[in-house]
């Protein structure tokens, strides 16, 4: 791959054909009809991804992308900028929250320094793919270059391609790490949804008040300083974006590009495959939202992208977590698909309820 045009002009809209057929085989299964929620909507949407009613998707990998801002220093998280290497570190590990759960669902982990503020030791188990050493205060100037947004995106989409290509990966998660990166995702969404800064704006790791009227004031003056254009994605990235937002849009491509479905976790990862569906409106057939956070914007997210996360639990943690519990179910989805027999086949008496 090149570069972005091409990446983009080579993702392709799912295969509705195929969509039809699995719900003909879905609709005929020994069990009443839609008796399986919203898993049934989910098996009908990878058949039109993989072009196949016979889907394998027990090869999975997660991408947590880490990244700093610089936004940071105007006091909109409840933690310092240095926990991001730290939790890095925890992650390579295996000590997080997301190795504990993607252990549990037998995901692979790969962390990638997309932008991580400081130089990680070179011992570290990390993807390095670093784009800049954490992104400017947005409140001043745009985040980073146009050509820094673009490269984060192209180096996201590469690992995905690559996992696909030569490691097998069927099935893609996606995930954060980026102390304040709550605030450039509620910028981002902002631009989108031209909804006020205070309705989606939460409270990341849990700041108090004072905070978050800080937080709100910051992402106000970013977007008046920079004024991103929300007809040019890129530049929305570029400007009020992250060096790990960027890699999350890029892997929603290069997963879309490589005909995988890909499952995103929650508010930041959102945000990326926000940019990456307004950059490539087909990688949207590609997409699965795992889990609706805490975060009052993401709400607003799934609305514009038109696709409910699979779960609601409450949570508010980001590093893949919610793609780390949401991708079991999609390949949960896959199999209700292929391996559940039709009344025909098992001999069922069908009254067609
Ligand atoms: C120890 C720790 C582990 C985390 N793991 C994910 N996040 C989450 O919190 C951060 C975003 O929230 P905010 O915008 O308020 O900084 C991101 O790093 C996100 O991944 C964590 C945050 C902390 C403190
Ligand atoms: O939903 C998330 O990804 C999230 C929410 C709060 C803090 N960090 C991450």
């Amino acid at each position: 791959m090149r570069d972005l045009k091409e990446l983009i002009f080579s993702i392709e809209p799912a295969d509705a054909s195929w969509e039809e057929k699995a719900w003909n085989r879905l609709k005929s299964q020994i069990r009443p009809r839609g008796s399986l929620g919203l898993l049934e909507n989910i098996a009908a949407r990878l058949a039109a991804i993989k072009r196949s009613l016979d889907i394998e998707l027990s090869k999975k990998l997660i991408f947590t992308m880490a990244g700093d801002h610089g936004v940071a220093e105007e006091g909109v998280s409840a933690y310092p900028q240095e926990v991001t290497s730290q939790m890095v570190f925890a992650f390579i590990q295996g000590w997080a929250s997301i190795n504990v759960l993607a252990r549990h669902g037998g995901i692979d982990v790969r962390v990638v320094d997309m932008g991580v503020a400081s130089d990680l030791p070179e011992d570290w188990n990390i993807v390095r793919k670093k784009i800049r050493y954490g992104t400017a205060n947005f409140t001043k100037g745009p985040a980073m270059t146009r050509e820094e947004a673009e490269k984060g995106l192209l180096a996201g989409a590469e690992l995905v391609v690559k996992a696909v290509k030569e490691e097998g990966y069927q099935l893609i998660g996606t995930g954060d790490m980026g102390i304040a990166n709550t605030t450039p995702s509620s910028a981002i969404l902002a631009v989108f949804s031209g909804r006020p800064v205070a309705e989606i704006t939460g409270r990341g790791t849990g700041i108090d008040d004072q905070a978050f009227q800080k937080k709100v004031q910051a992402i106000e003056r970013a977007l008046s300083v920079n004024s991103p254009s929300p007809e040019d994605p890129i530049d929305v990235l570029a400007k009020v974006g992250g060096c790990e937002i960027a890699g999350l849009a890029g892997a929603v491509l290069g997963a879309a590009a490589s005909k995988v479905p890909v499952v995103c976790d929650g508010f930041i990862a959102t945000a990326g495959a926000l940019i990456a569906v307004k950059l490539a409106p087909a990688a949207k057939d590609y997409l699965f939202i795992s889990h609706r956070s805490g975060e009052p914007g993401h709400k607003v997210m799934s609305d514009i992208l038109e696709l409910p996360p699979i779960l609601d639990l409450g949570m508010r943690l980001g590093e893949g977590t919610g793609a780390a519990l949401a991708m079991p179910i999609v390949e949960a989805a896959a199999k209700v698909l292929k391996e559940i027999k039709t009344f025909e086949e098992a001999g069922v008496t069908d009254t067609g309820h």
